[in-house]
């Protein structure tokens, strides 16, 4: 859908986005992620036509932004930034309605994309004439978010979009914002620095340092196997808690020995969006304390009883494999 092809972007003498091509499917949600001046914003605002590459092509859908009517672009892409980019003299509700109406929606439309929205995100309706000074850090970013997909645009960019949140609201909003249909099911390309952001939401992970390219793939890939040494400093220090949180139960369930479990266990998460790491941690919890947990792989039908040591002995092959 997204083709970034032999993309160079220079300022002056310093090269930003240094000969990039990155290949981004329908529905993929793509995480850029690298060291402060790598490139992640240039490139990511070369990709809805804000800056204009020095050399090579941006194409979405195969045709080249270039040649795309900026009304078009907007329709197609929403944009969501770090800070606060709401437009000061608009209330939430302008602000919201911004793209429909610039794309001269029905007005009864665009009122009930705006009302279904903020229900989504949270948002209570006695806000709508509420003005963006009168909203908190976390509100004001919900804002942003239901803008971005008002007019249901097929593309997300998002840069930052919750670095400037404290951690509580930050991994409220993010988790809230996972859950959301509309994020689900468009094509999402974020800019963050936060590794274990990037692991979260990231189907793919595409690591820039120096304007290079340097590895595109799924987060296990990068962990297991990393492109060159930079990747895999880069990932290092948070290796463990990264790999625990990336790896679903999905990708265990073969190396899960198979103990049959006819009884409905209480580990009611579907094992495909259940990681590691989660179903670690239901054996810390007391009310629901026991030596195994119950888990049912949603595609086969199967149920498995599975113990701490099963899990950890699943991991380590699941490893050994990769490895290899
Ligand atoms: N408008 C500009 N004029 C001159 N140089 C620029 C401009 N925009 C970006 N750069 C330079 O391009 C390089 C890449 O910047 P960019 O903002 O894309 O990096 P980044 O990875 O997003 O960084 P950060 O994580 O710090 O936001 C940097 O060296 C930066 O100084």
């Amino acid at each position: 859908m997204i083709h970034v092809g032999r993309v160079y972007k220079s300022f002056g003498s310093n090269t930003a986005i240094d000969n990039v091509s990155l290949d981004i499917a329908v529905g993929e949600h793509v995480v850029l992620l690298g060291p402060s001046g790598s490139g992640k914003t240039t490139l990511l605002r070369m990709i809805n036509g804000l800056i204009t590459p020095s050399s090579g092509s941006i194409r979405i859908n195969d045709v080249d932004i270039r040649e795309r009517p900026q009304n078009e672009l907007r329709r197609q892409i929403g944009y969501v930034l770090q800070r606060n980019s709401l437009f000061p003299h608009y209330t939430v509700e302008e602000n919201i309605g911004v793209v429909p109406n610039l794309l001269k929606w029905d007005k009864r439309m665009t009122g009930k994309k705006i009302r279904e929205l903020m229900k989504k995100l949270h948002l209570p309706e006695t806000y709508l004439s509420r003005m963006p000074d009168e909203l908190s850090g976390g509100e004001a970013q919900r804002v942003n978010i239901a803008r971005a997909l008002a007019a249901d645009p097929p593309i997300l960019l998002m840069d930052e979009p919750f670095s400037a949140l404290d951690t509580l609201t930050r991994k409220s909003i993010r988790e809230e914002f996972m859950q959301l249909d509309e994020f689900r099911r468009k094509t999402v390309v974020m800019v963050t620095h936060d590794i274990q952001e990037a692991f979260e939401l990231g189907d793919t992970i595409a690591l820039l340092h120096q304007g290079k390219l340097v590895q595109h793939g799924k987060p296990l890939e990068l962990l297991y196997n990393p492109a060159d040494d930079f990747v895999k400093g880069f990932l290092s220090n948070d290796y463990l808690k990264l790999s625990l949180g990336a790896t679903s139960i999905a990708d265990l369930w073969n190396y899960l020995p198979v103990e049959n479990c006819d009884e409905e266990g209480f580990f009611a998460e579907p094992v495909g969006d259940t990681t590691l790491w989660k179903a670690m941690e239901s054996f810390q919890d007391k009310n629901r304390a026991g030596q195994f947990i119950a888990m049912r792989d949603e595609h086969s039908g199967e149920w498995k009883r599975v113990t701490w040591s099963n899990l950890m002995h699943a991991y380590r092959l699941l490893q050994n494999n990769n490895r290899r």
